[in-house]
C-alpha cells in the first residue's frame, strides 16, 4: 500500500523554482522506476518528464498534466514537513497536484484501460513557463495527446470537492516589469535630482485607473503591482526604482487594450520626469478555456460515479499556462477542493491531505470512463 500523504510530505520538503527542479525531478524519477515497468515509456524533457502507459488497445492517447515547481516565499506553516529550501515554497499546492498525478499512475498501471496514457510533469508553471516549450518539444510530437485534462487546488473549497465550468476557467495572463532610471543624488538637494521613488509611486497610482476609468465595468481586468524597490539608502534620493507585478484578463482583446494603456502612462512618467523607462512583459500565459462537451460530460460521471461534491464555479482571474495545452489539444481543467483557511500563494497555506484522495478518485475513475471502449 503506497502512502501517499507522505509522498506529499516530502515533495513538500524540496519545492524549487521553474526550470530548476532537479531533485524534485529525481524524486519523481525514482518513484516512478519503482512501479512495474511492463506497460511503461519514461522520457525527461528538461527538469520536466513524460511517462507514456500502453493501453490494453492503444487507439487514443489521453494525457494528464502536473506541474511541479514552488514559489519564491519563505514558509509561515510551521508544520513539521515544512520546506527545507530557504526562500522557496510550495505555495499553490504543486506537490499535491504531484502527488495525485502519481496516485493515478500506480492506480492506471494497476487497472489498465484501453487507450494508451500519457503522464506530464510539467516545470516553471510559476513561470517563466514549461507547458509552451513543451508543447514545441519532439517528444511531444511523437506522443501527442487527442484528450487532455489536469487539476488545481481550491482552498477555498472542502476536501471532498471538485468545481469547474465549461468554457474559460482561468485569465490570460502577463508578466510586468517597469524599470525606471533617473537621477539620483542628496537627499537636501531634490531640486537636482530625478527621484524615482516619487516616479514610481506616481506611475502605480496610474496604473490603478486603468481598471477603474479604461475598462468596459463589465469587462474584468486586474492589474496588480507586488513587488517595488527602489533607493539604496534613506538620505540618497532614488536613481533607480523598479515595479513587478502582473496583468489579468478574459480576454487576449482587453490584454492589447491594457498593455497599450500602460504603454501610455508609463511614457507620461518618462516625460513628467525626464527620465528613461522600459517594459518588460516576462512570461504570458494564454487563458484555460475548457472543452464545453467534455466538462459537461466529466460532470456527469463525477454525479453519477463517485459520491464526490461537485460545485459549479466562475470563472477565476489565475492564470495557468495549462491554457497552452487546452488551445492545441481539447480537454478541460477542475478545481480540486483542498479546505486551507490560507489561500494560494499565502505563505501559510496548508492543504487538507484528504483532497490527495479525491484527486486520484477522481482522475482514476475519469480515465476509466473515457479510456474503454
Ligand atoms: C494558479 C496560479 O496561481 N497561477 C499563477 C500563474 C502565474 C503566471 C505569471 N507568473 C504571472 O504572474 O503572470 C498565478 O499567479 O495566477
Amino acid at each position: 500500500m503506497i502512502n501517499f500523504r507522505k509522498i506529499r510530505r516530502d515533495l513538500h520538503q524540496i519545492p524549487e523554482l521553474g526550470f530548476q527542479e532537479y531533485e524534485t525531478q529525481k524524486y519523481l524519477l525514482d518513484f516512478i522506476r519503482s512501479l512495474p515497468q511492463d506497460r511503461l515509456e519514461v522520457k525527461t524533457w528538461k527538469t520536466g518528464i513524460f511517462v507514456k502507459v500502453s493501453g490494453r488497445v492503444g487507439n487514443r492517447l489521453i494525457a494528464y498534466r502536473t506541474d511541479i515547481d514552488g514559489l519564491p516565499l519563505t514558509e509561515e506553516t510551521g508544520l513539521p514537513f515544512q520546506s527545507r529550501h530557504q526562500g522557496r515554497m510550495h505555495a499553490c499546492g504543486h506537490d499535491i497536484h504531484m502527488t495525485v498525478a502519481l496516485g493515478a499512475l500506480s492506480k492506471l498501471i494497476e487497472e489498465p484501460i484501453d487507450d494508451d496514457a500519457l503522464f506530464i510533469f510539467q516545470p516553471a508553471e510559476e513561470g517563466p513557463g514549461g507547458a509552451r516549450p513543451m508543447l514545441d518539444s519532439d517528444i511531444i510530437k511523437e506522443w501527442w495527446p487527442n484528450v487532455i485534462f489536469a487539476l488545481h487546488i481550491a482552498p477555498e473549497y472542502p476536501a471532498g470537492t471538485i468545481a469547474t465550468k465549461p468554457g474559460l476557467l482561468f485569465a490570460n495572463t502577463s508578466e510586468l516589469f517597469i524599470d525606471l532610471v533617473g537621477k539620483g543624488g542628496h537627499a537636501a538637494y531634490p531640486h537636482r535630482t530625478n527621484d524615482m521613488v516619487i516616479a514610481a509611486t506616481q506611475l502605480i497610482s496610474g496604473l490603478q485607473t486603468i481598471v477603474s476609468r479604461n475598462v468596459d465595468p463589465l469587462d474584468n481586468v486586474v492589474v496588480t503591482i507586488g513587488k517595488l524597490t527602489a533607493g539604496t539608502v534613506q538620505n540618497v534620493i532614488a536613481e533607480r526604482a523598479r515595479l513587478e507585478g502582473t496583468i489579468r484578463t478574459l480576454s487576449p482583446e482587453s490584454m492589447i487594450k491594457v498593455k497599450k494603456r500602460i504603454e501610455k502612462l508609463v511614457n507620461g512618467i518618462e516625460i513628467g520626469f525626464d527620465c528613461k523607462a522600459t517594459i518588460d512583459y516576462g512570461a504570458n500565459y494564454y487563458q484555460v478555456y475548457n472543452d464545453e462537451k467534455m466538462v459537461a460530460e466529466f460532470i456527469d460521471m463525477i454525479k453519477k460515479h463517485t459520491d464526490i461534491h461537485f460545485v459549479t464555479c466562475h470563472e477565476a482571474m489565475t492564470g495557468e499556462d495549462f491554457g497552452y495545452f487546452l488551445k492545441e489539444i481539447p480537454g478541460f481543467m477542475f478545481w480540486l477542493g483542498a479546505g486551507s483557511e490560507y489561500g494560494l500563494h499565502s505563505t501559510k497555506l496548508s492543504p487538507d491531505e484528504a483532497c490527495i484522495e479525491t484527486g486520484i478518485k477522481t482522475v482514476n475513475t475519469y480515465f476509466q470512463q473515457i479510456g474503454n471502449g
